[in-house]
């Protein structure tokens, strides 16, 4: 759906991306991390032809950004980290404005308006003004804005920044309703408490490289299970190893291990079984904790 290819981009005597490439799939929602001024927003603001790079090639659905800058406005829709609105519209001209603006004809305007202010839930805000609302309204008309043409990529630049506990919540349950619709999504944001609640997929940029790319809820085929017993076991890795489907990741001692284990859920009940039947005293078998705060911190300190 998205590939970048070797993009690099210069500010004047700073190359803030270096040599980025990367690709999304289709229908995924990418989490953008990476500290401050590792080039996020230069990132999407390539990405959403609104930059210019020194070299590379960004490709979305077929069409070429570079090339094409005002095909890619048609099938984008773009968030900045500073998002404005216009004061003195209300917030129907506002999106009324954008819609004419991405070329929707004026006899589609009012569905589309309703459409994207009901699935925003601010409809009926439509006749207030945008300083009468509040952080998180003026951020919801902002990305209705940004999706009213119903692109089908949607790029964010930190979204949730400034919003309550709650406002992110119901933004992360949006950012879902959007990928169920078909929508693909790029989220920066530093927020990875939340980003987990709702991201496929993690691209992680430091100092204008990308330093990692991982899947967050790839439907795991491979898990990695924490087993802790009641009491010590000796053989406990030769015994382990006695268990078909089950890798032995790690077992350092004669109480725990951390393993691999193949399949669902009832893959999962046959190989407790298993351990029990070997009259092992299992007290914990469970998913081993990894998260994305985890990962992204484990991959920023692995850097140089
Ligand atoms: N207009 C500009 N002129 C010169 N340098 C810039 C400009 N905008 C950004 N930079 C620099 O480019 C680098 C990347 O900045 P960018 O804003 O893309 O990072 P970021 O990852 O989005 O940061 P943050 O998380 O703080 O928003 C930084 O070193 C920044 O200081």
């Amino acid at each position: 759906m998205i590939t970048v290819d070797k993009l690099t981009f210069e500010y004047p005597g700073l190359r803030a991306l270096d040599d980025v490439s990367f690709t999304i799939a289709a229908g995924s929602i990418t989490a953008l991390v990476g500290p401050n001024g590792a080039g996020k927003t230069t990132l999407l603001r390539c990405m959403a032809a609104l930059d210019q790079p020194v070299s590379g090639s960004i490709n979305i659905a077929g069409i070429d950004v570079l090339e094409q800058p005002r095909d890619c406005h048609r099938i984008i829709g773009y968030l900045s980290d500073f998002f404005g609105l216009y004061q003195r519209l209300t917030v129907r001209q506002c999106l009324h404005y954008v819609a004419r603006a991405q070329g929707i004809p004026e006899s589609a305007c009012e569905p589309a308006i309703n459409d994207v202010s009901r699935r925003l839930h601010i409809q009926d805000r439509l006749e207030n003004h945008p300083s009468e609302l509040s952080r998180g309204l003026r951020q919801r008309v902002a990305i209705a804005q940004a999706i009213i043409h119903k692109p089908p990529v949607v790029l964010l630049d930190e979204p949730a920044s400034g919003l309550d506990p709650e406002a992110r919540h119901k933004l992360a349950e949006l950012f879902l309703d959007l990928q169920a619709q078909g929508m693909t999504l790029l989220v920066s944001s530093h927020i990875l408490a939340e980003l987990e609640a709702y991201c496929t997929d993690m691209l992680v940029l430091r100092q204008g490289r990308i330093v990692e790319q991982v899947a967050v809820k790839a439907p795991a085929l491979l898990k990695p299970f924490n087993l802790l017993l009641a009491n010590p076991v000796e053989n406990l890795l030769r015994l382990l190893q006695s268990v078909p489907d089950i890798k032995v990741l790690n077992c350092d001692d004669k109480q725990q291990a951390l393993l691999q284990i193949h399949g669902d859920a009832a893959q999962q009940h046959q190989l407790l079984k298993a351990l029990i039947a070997l009259d092992l005293p299992v007290c914990e078998f469970a998913p081993a904790a990894s998260n994305l705060q985890d990962t992204y911190l484990q991959t920023i300190r692995q850097q140089p």
